[in-house]
C-alpha cells in the first residue's frame, strides 16, 4: 500500500513541509485493529512504532502541516497545524482517508508551542472519538496512541504521546477563512474544488456547485449538531478551526457528555462566558457556517448582491434543518415512528422537567426505553407524572406496538456513554502504566446500545465497585 498525496497538489500556501522530529523510543500502547482492517493497512504497520511517532515514514508518505485560520472564542487568528503532521491519504471504498499524527513535534505553525501532546489527552481523544463512532456519530477516528519515550512540560512533566488520527479530510471552516484572508479568488476556488473532490464529487460538473457545496456542508453540520444534542455531547471548543467541512466531529479537547441535563453545561475551564455551553451549540455552529459562507462568497456569483442572497438563503436553512433532524432524533428516543404536530412540545416538556429536577440525561432516556423507572426526584415528580400520561397517550396514536416502540427506543438511547469520571480513571491507570482499564473501557463503549451479556453488570450504577467502566441505567 502506498499513501496518496492529493492535498500536496494544492498551491503551497496551503501547507508547510516539515522535517521529521525524531523521538527517543517510540512504543505503540493502543492500537485500533478494527480501523486498521477497515483501512486495509498492511499488517506490518502494527509493528512500526517509528511510523506512528514520526521517526520514519511509510511508502509514499510526506510530512506536511496544514495551514488554516480560525475564530477562537470569536477572535480571528491565523493558525495551522502546530503539532500535527498529515502524512498522506489512504484510498478506501468510502474515498480518501487522511492519516495524521497529532503531537508529532514542532511545525512552522507552532507559534510558542512545543508541538507535542501528553499521553492523557491523546488517550482521551482516542476513547471519546471511538465511542462517538460506536454511537453512530460522524467523527475523526483513532488508529493508535504511541508513547514517544520523552517527557513534555505542562503544569508538571508528563509522558509524551502521538495520536494517529484518521479523517475523511482535515479541511476545516478555518481552512477557507485562511484562503480568503491570505489569498485571492483563485486560491479560494482551488480549495473549494479540492473540498468538492473530497466530499461532494457529484457536484463537480454542476453550474452552481459552490452554493450547493455550502448547502451540503450546512446539511452535514445540521445533522451532526442534532446528533450531538440528542446524545448530550458538549464539544467545548467549537472554534471555526475545530469545525470540519466533512461533518465529522473533530478535536476532543475539553469535551464531555452531559450527566445531569443542563442547557448551560460547560466543561471547558476557559469558556467563562458559556459561549460553547450545551444549549448554545446549534447557534454557534450557525455562526461558524456564516464564516464559511463569507469566505467562499466570491465564488457564488459575479454580482455581490446575488452572491449574498444565495449565501443568506443557505444559512437560513441551517436552523430549519437542525430542528428537523433534532426532532426526528428525539422522536426516536421516545419510541415515536410518526410525526405529530405537538411532538416538539412533548419533548420540551420532558426536557424542562429534567432540567428542573436535575435528572441524568442518558439514564432518564434509558429508563424510559426499559420501562423501568428509578426512584429519583424526576420520576417521583408531578411534572413527570403529567408528562408520562401525555406520552402514553401519544404512543397509543402510533400504528406500531409498544414492543416496537421499545425496540426503537433501545436503538436510540445508549446504555453506556463515556462518562468523564470513568474516562479519567482509566486514563490515570494508563498514566501509571496499566492500559487494561482503557482497553476494557473501549470494549464496553464499542457496543453502547446492546451491551454484551458479560458487561450487563456495568449498567448498575456509581456505587458499583468496577471503577473503570462508564455506567448508566437503573
Ligand atoms: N503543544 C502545541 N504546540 C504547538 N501548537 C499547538 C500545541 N497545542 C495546540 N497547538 C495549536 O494551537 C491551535 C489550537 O489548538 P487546538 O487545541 O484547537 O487544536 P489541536 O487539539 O492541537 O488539534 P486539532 O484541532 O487538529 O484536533 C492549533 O493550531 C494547534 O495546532
Ligand atoms: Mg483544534
Amino acid at each position: 500500500m502506498k499513501l496518496k498525496q492529493t492535498y500536496k497538489e494544492l498551491p503551497s500556501i496551503f501547507y508547510a513541509d516539515v522535517a521529521l522530529n525524531k523521538v527517543a523510543s517510540p512504543h505503540v500502547v493502543l492500537w485500533n485493529e478494527a480501523l486498521a482492517n477497515e483501512l486495509q493497512l498492511p499488517a506490518f504497520w502494527r509493528e512500526q512504532a517509528d511510523y506512528f511517532a514520526g521517526n520514519d515514514m511509510p511508502e509514499g508518505a510526506a510530512q506536511i502541516a496544514q495551514a488554516y485560520a480560525g475564530h477562537q472564542f470569536g477572535h480571528f487568528t491565523m493558525l495551522g497545524d502546530g503539532r500535527a503532521l498529515l502524512i498522506g491519504e489512504v484510498e478506501t471504498e468510502r474515498g480518501l482517508v487522511d492519516v495524521q499524527l497529532k503531537g508529532a513535534g514542532r511545525t512552522p505553525f507552532s507559534r510558542g508551542g512545543d508541538g507535542r501532546a501528553a499521553l492523557g489527552p491523546m488517550l482521551r481523544e482516542f476513547i471519546i472519538s471511538e465511542a462517538m463512532h460506536a454511537l453512530g456519530i460522524p467523527t475523526t477516528r483513532s488508529l493508535a496512541v504511541t508513547l514517544t519515550g520523552e517527557l513534555v512540560q505542562r503544569e508538571s512533566l508528563l509522558e509524551g504521546a502521538v495520536l494517529t488520527r484518521t479523517a475523511s479530510s482535515h479541511l476545516r471552516v478555518g481552512t477557507f477563512q485562511y484562503a480568503r484572508q491570505l489569498a485571492d479568488y483563485e486560491h479560494v476556488k482551488v480549495l473549494a474544488d479540492y473540498a468538492i473532490m473530497r466530499h461532494d464529487a457529484d457536484l463537480a460538473e454542476q453550474r452552481d456547485k459552490y452554493v450547493q457545496f455550502l448547502q451540503r456542508v450546512i446539511e452535514r453540520q445540521a445533522k451532526l449538531l442534532a446528533q450531538w444534542q440528542c446524545i448530550g455531547f458538549v464539544h467545548g471548543v467549537m472554534n471555526t478551526d475545530n469545525m470540519t467541512i466533512s461533518g465529522e466531529t473533530i478535536d476532543y479537547g475539553p469535551c464531555a457528555f452531559l450527566d445531569t441535563y443542563d442547557l448551560g453545561a460547560v466543561f471547558s475551564s476557559i469558556d467563562r462566558q458559556g459561549r460553547y455551553a450545551f444549549g448554545n451549540q446549534p447557534k454557534m455552529a450557525g455562526w461558524n457556517l456564516a464564516r464559511l459562507a463569507e469566505s467562499i462568497l466570491p465564488l457564488f456569483a459575479d454580482n455581490e448582491e446575488q452572491a449574498t442572497e444565495a449565501a443568506q438563503a443557505a444559512l437560513n436553512d441551517f436552523p430549519v434543518l437542525f430542528n428537523v433532524y433534532w426532532l426526528e432524533g428525539m422522536r426516536e428516543k421516545l419510541g415515536l415512528f410518526t410525526a405529530r404536530e405537538d411532538d416538539r412540545e412533548l419533548v420540551q416538556q420532558l426536557l424542562l422537567a429534567m432540567q428542573q429536577h436535575k435528572a441524568d440525561y442518558t439514564e432518564t432516556f434509558r429508563a424510559l426505553a426499559e420501562g423501568d423507572y428509578p426512584d429519583n426526584e424526576l420520576f417521583e415528580s408531578d411534572a413527570f407524572f403529567d408528562w408520562e400520561m401525555k406520552w402514553q397517550q401519544r404512543l397509543l396514536q402510533e400504528d406500531s406496538s409498544y414492543a416496537e416502540a421499545q425496540q426503537l427506543m433501545q436503538r436510540a438511547n445508549p446504555i453506556v456513554i463515556p462518562r468523564n469520571e470513568r474516562v479519567n480513571e482509566a486514563i490515570r491507570a494508563a498514566e501509571a502504566g496499566d492500559f487494561a482499564p482503557v482497553e476494557e473501557l473501549l470494549h464496553v463503549l464499542s457496543t453502547p446500545y446492546t451491551l454484551e451479556e458479560q458487561y450487563a453488570h456495568y449498567a448498575k450504577g456509581p456505587e458499583d465497585d468496577r471503577p473503570f467502566v462508564t455506567y448508566c441505567g437503573t
